[in-house]
Protein backbone atom coordinates (compact mmCIF):
# COMPACT_ATOMS: atom_id res chain seq x y z
CA UNK A 1 0.00 0.00 0.00
CA UNK A 2 2.81 2.39 1.07
CA UNK A 3 6.21 2.05 -0.41
CA UNK A 4 9.32 4.22 -0.06
CA UNK A 5 12.47 3.58 -2.10
CA UNK A 6 15.76 5.37 -1.25
CA UNK A 7 14.14 8.87 -0.55
CA UNK A 8 16.46 11.49 0.01
CA UNK A 9 15.81 15.22 0.96
CA UNK A 10 18.36 18.32 2.29
CA UNK A 11 17.05 21.34 3.12
CA UNK A 12 19.85 24.84 2.90
CA UNK A 13 19.47 26.81 6.24
CA UNK A 14 21.15 29.65 6.87
CA UNK A 15 23.42 29.97 9.81
CA UNK A 16 23.38 32.82 11.63
CA UNK A 17 25.26 33.84 14.65
CA UNK A 18 24.08 36.23 17.70
CA UNK A 19 24.81 39.85 17.59
CA UNK A 20 23.66 42.70 15.15
CA UNK A 21 26.82 43.16 13.64
CA UNK A 22 26.52 39.43 12.25
CA UNK A 23 23.01 39.51 11.13
CA UNK A 24 24.38 42.49 9.22
CA UNK A 25 27.52 40.87 7.29
CA UNK A 26 25.10 37.58 7.02
CA UNK A 27 22.62 39.96 5.24
CA UNK A 28 24.73 40.56 2.15
CA UNK A 29 27.35 37.34 2.73
CA UNK A 30 24.89 34.37 4.02
CA UNK A 31 26.61 31.55 5.15
CA UNK A 32 24.90 28.03 4.88
CA UNK A 33 24.59 24.79 5.65
CA UNK A 34 23.12 20.99 4.52
CA UNK A 35 20.71 19.81 6.55
CA UNK A 36 19.85 15.85 5.42
CA UNK A 37 16.31 15.61 6.97
CA UNK A 38 16.05 12.35 4.97
CA UNK A 39 19.19 9.68 3.69
CA UNK A 40 18.15 6.92 1.67
CA UNK A 41 15.04 6.07 3.46
CA UNK A 42 13.19 3.03 2.96
CA UNK A 43 9.97 0.67 4.08
CA UNK A 44 7.05 -0.61 2.99
CA UNK A 45 3.64 -0.56 4.80
CA UNK A 46 0.79 -2.65 3.98
CA UNK A 47 -3.24 -1.98 4.52
CA UNK A 48 -4.79 -1.77 7.71
CA UNK A 49 -1.22 -1.70 9.73
CA UNK A 50 -0.98 1.11 12.75
CA UNK A 51 2.62 2.33 12.49
CA UNK A 52 4.30 4.22 15.25
CA UNK A 53 6.79 6.50 13.27
CA UNK A 54 8.82 7.62 16.31
CA UNK A 55 12.64 9.40 16.89
CA UNK A 56 13.94 12.95 18.17
CA UNK A 57 13.46 16.47 17.85
CA UNK A 58 14.94 16.72 14.16
CA UNK A 59 15.02 13.17 13.60
CA UNK A 60 12.39 13.41 9.94
CA UNK A 61 9.61 12.56 10.66
CA UNK A 62 7.45 15.48 9.68
CA UNK A 63 9.51 15.72 6.52
CA UNK A 64 8.57 11.93 5.50
CA UNK A 65 4.59 12.73 6.89
CA UNK A 66 5.00 15.91 4.38
CA UNK A 67 6.60 13.74 1.07
CA UNK A 68 3.91 10.89 1.59
CA UNK A 69 1.01 13.72 1.90
CA UNK A 70 2.89 15.57 -1.48
CA UNK A 71 3.23 18.50 0.28
CA UNK A 72 6.94 18.38 0.19
CA UNK A 73 8.99 16.98 -3.22
CA UNK A 74 12.44 14.77 -2.21
CA UNK A 75 15.60 15.82 -4.01
CA UNK A 76 15.88 11.78 -4.94
CA UNK A 77 14.27 8.48 -4.30
CA UNK A 78 10.27 7.11 -4.96
CA UNK A 79 7.18 6.91 -3.30
CA UNK A 80 4.17 4.95 -4.52
CA UNK A 81 1.17 5.30 -2.13
CA UNK A 82 -1.77 3.15 -3.49
CA UNK A 83 -0.05 3.40 -6.87
CA UNK A 84 0.50 6.87 -7.03
CA UNK A 85 3.32 9.34 -6.48
CA UNK A 86 2.13 11.86 -3.81
CA UNK A 87 3.49 15.31 -5.03
CA UNK A 88 2.71 14.37 -9.01
CA UNK A 89 -0.82 12.80 -8.31
CA UNK A 90 -1.91 15.30 -5.43
CA UNK A 91 -5.36 16.14 -6.33
CA UNK A 92 -6.16 12.26 -6.69
CA UNK A 93 -4.19 11.28 -3.83
CA UNK A 94 -5.47 13.49 -1.19
CA UNK A 95 -9.11 11.77 -1.56
CA UNK A 96 -7.64 8.69 -0.39
CA UNK A 97 -5.67 10.31 2.32
CA UNK A 98 -6.55 12.31 6.01
CA UNK A 99 -3.63 14.28 7.78
CA UNK A 100 -4.01 15.60 11.18
CA UNK A 101 -0.62 17.89 12.05
CA UNK A 102 -0.69 18.45 15.88
CA UNK A 103 0.94 21.78 15.84
CA UNK A 104 -0.77 23.28 12.47
CA UNK A 105 -4.44 23.50 11.68
CA UNK A 106 -6.04 22.31 8.70
CA UNK A 107 -9.56 24.13 9.61
CA UNK A 108 -10.27 27.62 8.94
CA UNK A 109 -8.87 29.95 12.03
CA UNK A 110 -12.10 32.39 11.98
CA UNK A 111 -15.08 30.50 11.19
CA UNK A 112 -17.71 27.94 13.21
CA UNK A 113 -15.80 24.38 12.82
CA UNK A 114 -19.26 23.24 10.74
CA UNK A 115 -18.43 26.02 8.18
CA UNK A 116 -14.96 24.24 7.34
CA UNK A 117 -16.45 20.73 7.35
CA UNK A 118 -18.84 22.08 4.80
CA UNK A 119 -15.97 23.81 2.73
CA UNK A 120 -14.27 20.32 2.82
CA UNK A 121 -17.29 18.40 1.65
CA UNK A 122 -17.52 20.51 -1.02
CA UNK A 123 -13.27 19.71 -1.62
CA UNK A 124 -13.42 16.32 -1.43
CA UNK A 125 -17.10 16.67 -3.27
CA UNK A 126 -18.31 14.50 -0.95
CA UNK A 127 -22.23 13.25 -1.53
CA UNK A 128 -24.71 15.44 0.47
CA UNK A 129 -26.05 11.63 2.07
CA UNK A 130 -22.75 10.06 3.26
CA UNK A 131 -21.63 13.48 4.52
CA UNK A 132 -23.74 13.81 7.04
CA UNK A 133 -24.02 10.20 7.93
CA UNK A 134 -20.43 10.70 8.25
CA UNK A 135 -20.67 13.61 9.92
CA UNK A 136 -23.02 12.82 12.70
CA UNK A 137 -21.35 9.12 13.41
CA UNK A 138 -17.90 11.30 14.19
CA UNK A 139 -19.14 14.03 15.94
CA UNK A 140 -20.74 11.96 18.38
CA UNK A 141 -17.95 9.33 18.81
CA UNK A 142 -15.36 12.20 19.42
CA UNK A 143 -17.94 14.29 21.39
CA UNK A 144 -17.68 17.77 19.48
CA UNK A 145 -21.40 18.29 18.79
CA UNK A 146 -21.60 21.56 21.04
CA UNK A 147 -18.67 22.81 19.66
CA UNK A 148 -19.64 23.14 15.73
CA UNK A 149 -21.03 26.31 15.78
CA UNK A 150 -17.70 28.02 17.81
CA UNK A 151 -14.91 29.72 15.32
CA UNK A 152 -11.85 27.56 15.79
CA UNK A 153 -9.58 29.99 17.28
CA UNK A 154 -11.83 29.83 20.32
CA UNK A 155 -11.44 26.17 21.09
CA UNK A 156 -9.20 24.70 23.45
CA UNK A 157 -5.93 22.61 21.98
CA UNK A 158 -7.56 19.51 22.89
CA UNK A 159 -11.24 20.45 21.48
CA UNK A 160 -9.14 21.74 18.44
CA UNK A 161 -7.43 18.32 18.14
CA UNK A 162 -10.90 16.43 17.87
CA UNK A 163 -12.38 18.72 15.44
CA UNK A 164 -9.50 18.25 13.64
CA UNK A 165 -9.40 14.51 13.36
CA UNK A 166 -12.95 14.89 12.67
CA UNK A 167 -12.23 17.20 9.95
CA UNK A 168 -9.47 14.39 8.55
CA UNK A 169 -12.03 11.81 8.44
CA UNK A 170 -14.92 13.14 6.67
CA UNK A 171 -13.72 12.10 3.15
CA UNK A 172 -13.40 8.66 4.61
CA UNK A 173 -9.69 8.10 3.70
CA UNK A 174 -7.87 5.10 3.45
CA UNK A 175 -4.66 6.20 4.81
CA UNK A 176 -4.32 8.63 8.23
CA UNK A 177 -1.38 10.49 8.83
CA UNK A 178 -1.34 11.41 12.54
CA UNK A 179 1.41 13.77 13.61
CA UNK A 180 1.46 14.40 17.51
CA UNK A 181 -2.23 13.66 17.28
CA UNK A 182 -3.01 13.36 21.06
CA UNK A 183 -0.62 16.85 22.11
CA UNK A 184 -2.97 19.05 24.68
CA UNK A 185 -5.35 16.25 25.22
CA UNK A 186 -6.63 15.60 28.79
CA UNK A 187 -6.33 11.64 30.08
CA UNK A 188 -10.28 11.22 28.98
CA UNK A 189 -10.09 12.91 25.54
CA UNK A 190 -6.60 10.96 24.98
CA UNK A 191 -8.29 7.39 26.14
CA UNK A 192 -11.44 8.70 23.59
CA UNK A 193 -9.35 9.42 20.61
CA UNK A 194 -7.05 6.37 21.14
CA UNK A 195 -10.24 3.85 20.70
CA UNK A 196 -11.53 5.92 18.11
CA UNK A 197 -8.18 5.18 16.05
CA UNK A 198 -8.30 1.73 17.16
CA UNK A 199 -11.93 1.47 15.87
CA UNK A 200 -11.40 2.99 12.57
CA UNK A 201 -8.39 0.91 12.15
CA UNK A 202 -10.47 -2.62 12.84
CA UNK A 203 -13.60 -2.09 11.65
CA UNK A 204 -12.86 0.08 8.43
CA UNK A 205 -9.37 -1.03 8.09
CA UNK A 206 -7.99 2.26 7.82
CA UNK A 207 -3.82 2.61 7.75
CA UNK A 208 -2.52 4.77 10.27
CA UNK A 209 0.69 6.07 10.30
CA UNK A 210 1.47 8.14 13.52
CA UNK A 211 4.05 9.74 14.69
CA UNK A 212 4.28 10.99 18.41
CA UNK A 213 6.73 11.43 21.46
CA UNK A 214 3.73 10.25 23.66
CA UNK A 215 5.09 6.23 23.42
CA UNK A 216 1.79 5.69 26.17
CA UNK A 217 0.62 6.05 22.47
CA UNK A 218 2.55 4.08 20.83
CA UNK A 219 1.82 1.01 23.71
CA UNK A 220 -1.89 1.84 23.53
CA UNK A 221 -2.04 2.46 19.52
CA UNK A 222 1.10 0.73 17.32
CA UNK A 223 1.61 -2.68 16.17
CA UNK A 224 4.74 -1.82 14.27
CA UNK A 225 7.25 0.45 15.28
CA UNK A 226 9.62 2.40 12.72
CA UNK A 227 12.39 4.17 14.75
CA UNK A 228 14.21 7.49 12.45
CA UNK A 229 17.57 8.91 13.60
CA UNK A 230 19.02 11.84 10.94
CA UNK A 231 16.82 10.92 8.35
CA UNK A 232 17.80 6.83 8.41
CA UNK A 233 15.93 4.15 9.59
CA UNK A 234 17.62 2.38 12.59
CA UNK A 235 14.82 -0.25 13.66
CA UNK A 236 11.63 -1.78 12.07
CA UNK A 237 9.34 -4.16 13.86
CA UNK A 238 6.88 -4.91 16.67
CA UNK A 239 6.65 -3.46 20.09
CA UNK A 240 7.58 -6.93 21.39
CA UNK A 241 10.47 -7.61 19.71
CA UNK A 242 11.48 -4.04 21.18
CA UNK A 243 10.60 -5.24 24.50
CA UNK A 244 12.56 -8.75 24.05
CA UNK A 245 16.03 -7.27 23.14
CA UNK A 246 16.08 -3.87 25.03
CA UNK A 247 13.09 -4.41 28.18
CA UNK A 248 15.10 -7.58 29.72
CA UNK A 249 14.53 -5.66 32.75
CA UNK A 250 11.26 -6.49 35.12
CA UNK A 251 10.37 -4.22 38.47
CA UNK A 252 9.41 -6.24 41.40
CA UNK A 253 7.70 -4.42 44.34
CA UNK A 254 7.48 -6.69 47.14
CA UNK A 255 5.39 -5.65 50.62
CA UNK A 256 6.57 -8.34 54.09
CA UNK A 257 6.22 -8.51 57.03
CA UNK A 258 9.14 -8.50 59.58
CA UNK A 259 11.97 -9.58 58.10
CA UNK A 260 16.02 -8.20 57.80
CA UNK A 261 17.38 -10.89 54.80
CA UNK A 262 20.24 -10.63 51.98
CA UNK A 263 18.91 -11.81 48.80
CA UNK A 264 22.18 -12.23 46.61
CA UNK A 265 21.06 -13.83 43.70
CA UNK A 266 22.88 -12.86 40.47
CA UNK A 267 20.80 -11.09 38.24
CA UNK A 268 18.65 -9.32 40.99
CA UNK A 269 19.54 -5.47 42.07
CA UNK A 270 17.09 -4.07 45.19
CA UNK A 271 16.84 -0.69 44.18
CA UNK A 272 14.96 0.71 47.05
CA UNK A 273 14.02 -0.52 50.77
CA UNK A 274 12.20 1.35 53.17
CA UNK A 275 10.47 0.14 56.30
CA UNK A 276 9.12 -2.92 54.76
CA UNK A 277 8.93 -2.63 51.19
CA UNK A 278 11.46 -3.32 48.82
CA UNK A 279 11.65 -2.98 44.84
CA UNK A 280 14.10 -5.01 42.73
CA UNK A 281 15.22 -5.21 39.19
CA UNK A 282 15.28 -8.28 37.40
CA UNK A 283 17.38 -9.32 34.81
CA UNK A 284 15.20 -11.84 32.84
CA UNK A 285 17.74 -13.27 30.91
CA UNK A 286 19.68 -14.24 33.97
CA UNK A 287 16.73 -15.63 35.94
CA UNK A 288 13.32 -16.26 35.76
CA UNK A 289 10.77 -13.63 37.78
CA UNK A 290 9.34 -16.74 39.23
CA UNK A 291 12.41 -18.22 40.72
CA UNK A 292 12.74 -14.65 42.34
CA UNK A 293 9.44 -14.97 43.71
CA UNK A 294 10.21 -18.44 45.63
CA UNK A 295 13.61 -17.13 47.11
CA UNK A 296 11.83 -14.34 48.28
CA UNK A 297 9.22 -16.28 49.79
CA UNK A 298 11.79 -18.62 51.45
CA UNK A 299 12.89 -15.47 53.07
CA UNK A 300 10.08 -13.46 54.32
CA UNK A 301 6.73 -13.78 54.64
CA UNK A 302 5.05 -11.20 51.71
CA UNK A 303 2.14 -9.25 52.08
CA UNK A 304 1.77 -7.88 48.64
CA UNK A 305 4.16 -8.39 45.45
CA UNK A 306 3.71 -6.65 42.01
CA UNK A 307 5.84 -7.24 38.51
CA UNK A 308 6.11 -4.40 36.06
CA UNK A 309 7.57 -4.31 32.60
CA UNK A 310 10.35 -1.56 31.89
CA UNK A 311 8.39 1.55 30.75
CA UNK A 312 8.81 2.06 27.13
CA UNK A 313 9.72 5.43 27.66
CA UNK A 314 12.58 4.21 29.40
CA UNK A 315 13.64 1.56 26.68
CA UNK A 316 13.51 4.36 24.16
CA UNK A 317 15.82 5.83 25.68
CA UNK A 318 18.18 3.54 25.51
CA UNK A 319 17.40 3.39 22.12
CA UNK A 320 18.57 6.91 21.43
CA UNK A 321 21.37 6.48 23.84
CA UNK A 322 22.95 3.31 21.75
CA UNK A 323 22.07 4.67 18.25
CA UNK A 324 23.72 8.38 19.56
CA UNK A 325 20.67 10.08 18.23
N1 LIG B 1 11.50 23.85 5.70
C1 LIG B 1 12.66 23.55 6.26
N2 LIG B 1 13.74 24.32 6.04
C2 LIG B 1 14.95 24.02 6.60
N3 LIG B 1 15.15 22.95 7.38
C3 LIG B 1 14.12 22.13 7.63
C4 LIG B 1 12.82 22.40 7.08
N4 LIG B 1 11.97 21.41 7.50
C5 LIG B 1 12.73 20.58 8.27
N5 LIG B 1 14.00 21.01 8.33
C6 LIG B 1 15.09 20.35 9.07
O1 LIG B 1 15.10 18.98 8.72
C7 LIG B 1 15.34 18.16 9.86
C8 LIG B 1 14.17 17.18 10.05
O2 LIG B 1 13.03 17.94 10.44
P1 LIG B 1 11.60 17.29 10.76
O3 LIG B 1 10.64 18.41 10.99
O4 LIG B 1 11.25 16.30 9.70
O5 LIG B 1 11.90 16.52 12.13
P2 LIG B 1 10.90 15.78 13.12
O6 LIG B 1 11.44 14.39 13.28
O7 LIG B 1 9.50 15.91 12.66
O8 LIG B 1 11.14 16.60 14.47
P3 LIG B 1 10.14 16.97 15.69
O9 LIG B 1 10.00 15.75 16.55
O10 LIG B 1 10.91 18.04 16.39
O11 LIG B 1 8.85 17.45 15.10
C9 LIG B 1 15.56 19.12 11.02
O12 LIG B 1 16.94 19.29 11.19
C10 LIG B 1 14.90 20.41 10.57
O13 LIG B 1 15.55 21.53 11.13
Amino acid sequence: MIEVNGLNKEFKVVKRQAGIKSAFKNLFNPHYSIVKALDDLSFQIDQGEIVGYIGPNGAGKSTTIKVMSGILVPDSGTCKILGRTPWKNRIEHVKDIGVVFGQRSQLWWDVPVIDSYNLLKEIYKIPEVEYRDTLNHLTHILDIKDLLNTPVRQLSLGQRMRCEIVGSLLHSPKILFLDEPTIGLDAVSKIAVRNFIKKINKEKQVTVILTTHDMSDIEALADRIILIGKGKILLDGTLEQLRSRFGTYKTLTVDYKHATFDLGLEGTTITSKSGERMTLTVDTKQIRVSNVISELSKKCDIIDLTVDNRPVEDIIVDLYKEYQI
